[in-house]
């Protein structure tokens, strides 16, 4: 096990699969990961469970949360409170084990100035008349929200340049595996360095 997990943010606009993926990625093969549980202020949809699918909380307490310094990041995203708790995240990582975050473009970034070396994957749908087709699919949001989701959407896409990755979720499967790429090229290039500096360390 490595001294210090490494961090991996998925990220990318409402309705491009970002919840599918991951579920996708959790079930494969000897994945490894640790799934951070987001906290919400957003009402529980129906089939949605505590403390699995998100932390379910009152605006208040949520504040407050925020407040004591609990939360990696958060945001405010078409109307309510989303976020990471901070303790789960620390810990997990210390123990070294590595965690993924599921997390909208607002909050990435935030994690980006704490977390730089996080390793950020954009999920990309493969055009947004598609986009529009799977939030309007999945059937969970009126259509006034899912307008206001549209709109942030095409603000998050011009974000992606800030990304370290950037994947097309054509197909769930092919994303899984693009995302299973990075996540062991990603192992791959810290071992090399840390490889590198045990030899340097014992010339010296
Ligand atoms: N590759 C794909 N091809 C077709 N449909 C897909 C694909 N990936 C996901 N979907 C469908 O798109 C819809 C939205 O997916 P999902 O809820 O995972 O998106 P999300 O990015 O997590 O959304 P949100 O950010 O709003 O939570 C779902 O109905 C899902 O089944
Ligand atoms: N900044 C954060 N964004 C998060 C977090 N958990 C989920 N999300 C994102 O919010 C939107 C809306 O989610 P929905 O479940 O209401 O459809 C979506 O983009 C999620 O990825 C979080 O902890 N922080």
């Amino acid at each position: 096990m490595p001294e210090k997990g490494l961090l991996f943010i998925l990220s990318g606009p409402s309705g491009v699969g970002k919840g599918t993926v991951r579920k996708a990625l959790f079930e494969s093969e000897g994945i490894g990961l640790k799934y951070s549980v987001s906290m919400t202020t957003r009402h529980q949809r129906k089939g949605e469970v505590e403390g699995v699918d998100y932390f379910f909380r009152t605006k208040e307490e949520f504040e407050a949360l925020i407040a004591q310094g609990k939360m990696l990041e958060y945001a405010e995203y078409v109307g309510n409170y989303y976020g990471t708790p901070l303790d789960y995240v620390k810990k997990t990582l210390a123990d070294g084990y590595d965690v993924f975050l599921e997390i909208e473009v607002q909050g990435a970034m935030k994690v980006k100035e704490k977390v730089p070396e996080g390793i950020f994957i954009f999920l990309t749908p493969p055009d947004l008349k598609e986009l529009k087709s799977r939030i309007v699919g999945r059937g969970t949001d009126d259509l006034s929200v899912i307008e206001e989701r549209m709109k942030v959407s095409q603000q998050e896409i011009e974000m992606m340049s800030h990304y370290d990755y950037a994947v097309v979720n054509d197909q769930i499967d092919s994303a899984v595996s693009k995302i299973r790429c990075i996540i062991e090229s990603e192992h791959c290039r810290i071992a090399n360095v840390l490889g590198s500096y045990e030899e340097m360390i014992k010339e010296w």
